[in-house]
């Protein structure tokens, strides 16, 4: 089910990250890598320090140590900009839809970085800027009948229920064709069957459009069975990496887990 078997280079390597805000450590020294084509998982209790990796990764914040290799360029800080022109997308906990704006508008605005023709050009909608359109239009229209959301193109985002805004969030991220596509907590506030779907798309994606892809996630259950392979943070530190197996019969994950909640 994993696309573990044909997980290739590594293309993302964390080295020695560390990230203070004020006194509080949200990360301290954290190190793994992510091979090409696999589905990576970094998971942890609330507070272990998941989304601020994930904000360093995509640029958002500025680690106070270490480095990043991404497809053996290493950078200390790089601006989110720059990380999604190098190929690397995200999708959010909290939605980042226009909730006005339709399911086919909001999945295009993905493409903006992909749009090369002038403002001038596209506003009147001739020439090279007309091919181009057609072909963005194109390949969203792909996305959508993907993710199975045909029925819902002209629909403002905001009617729409929560796992379909999630499935619409994916598809915009998508829209970037990034070879490298981090999801935040993608299964969140999701019922099981939601849940179900997400997971079904998640190893579709990777499978079909062989992106690789870090999620984050609390919930240990639900990424254990599409992950290769799986880090876990407990405090900023981590205290695991390896086969969703190995980390399952991790001494330190069991204790920080039955410590939690989760
Ligand atoms: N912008 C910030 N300013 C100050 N402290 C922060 C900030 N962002 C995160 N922290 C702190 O850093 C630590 C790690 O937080 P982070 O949000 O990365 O954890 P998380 O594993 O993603 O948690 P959750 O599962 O609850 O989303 C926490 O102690 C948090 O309070």
């Amino acid at each position: 089910m994993s696309a573990g078997s044909r997980a290739g280079d590594v293309i993302l390597e964390v080295s020695n990250i560390s990230l203070r805000f004020g006194g509080v450590k949200a990360l301290t020294d954290i190190s793994f890598d992510v091979r090409e084509h696999e589905i990576r998982a970094i998971i942890g209790p609330n507070g272990a320090g998941k989304s601020s990796m994930l904000n360093c990764i995509n640029g958002v914040y500025v680690p106070n140590e270490g480095s990043i290799t991404f497809q053996g360029k290493t950078f200390s800080h790089m601006n989110s900009r720059q990380v999604a022109e190098m190929g690397v997308a995200r999708t959010f906990q909290n939605l980042a839809l226009f909730k006005g704006m339709s399911v086919l508008d909001n999945i295009m605005t993905g493409r903006n970085l992909k749009i090369k023709s002038n403002l001038l050009l596209q506003a009147l909608r001739i020439g090279p800027a007309e091919r181009e359109e057609i072909r963005h239009r194109q390949f969203v229209e792909r996305i959508i009948d993907f993710l199975e959301i045909q029925a819902y193109r002209k629909t403002p985002v905001g009617q729409l229920p929560y796992g379909l805004q999630k499935r619409v969030d994916l598809g915009r991220a998508l829209a970037m064709e990034p070879r490298i596509l981090l999801l935040d907590e993608p299964m969140a506030g999701m019922n099981v069957e939601e849940k179900q779907d997400m997971c079904r798309f998640i190893l579709d994606v990777n499978d079909e459009f062989g992106t690789t892809i870090v999620l984050i996630e609390h919930d240990m259950g639900v990424v254990m069975d599409i992950s290769d392979r799986v880090v876990v943070l407990d405090y900023g530190k981590k205290i695991g990496d390896g086969t969703p197996q190995e980390v399952r019969n991790n001494e330190d994950v069991i204790r920080a887990y039955l410590g939690t909640s989760h």
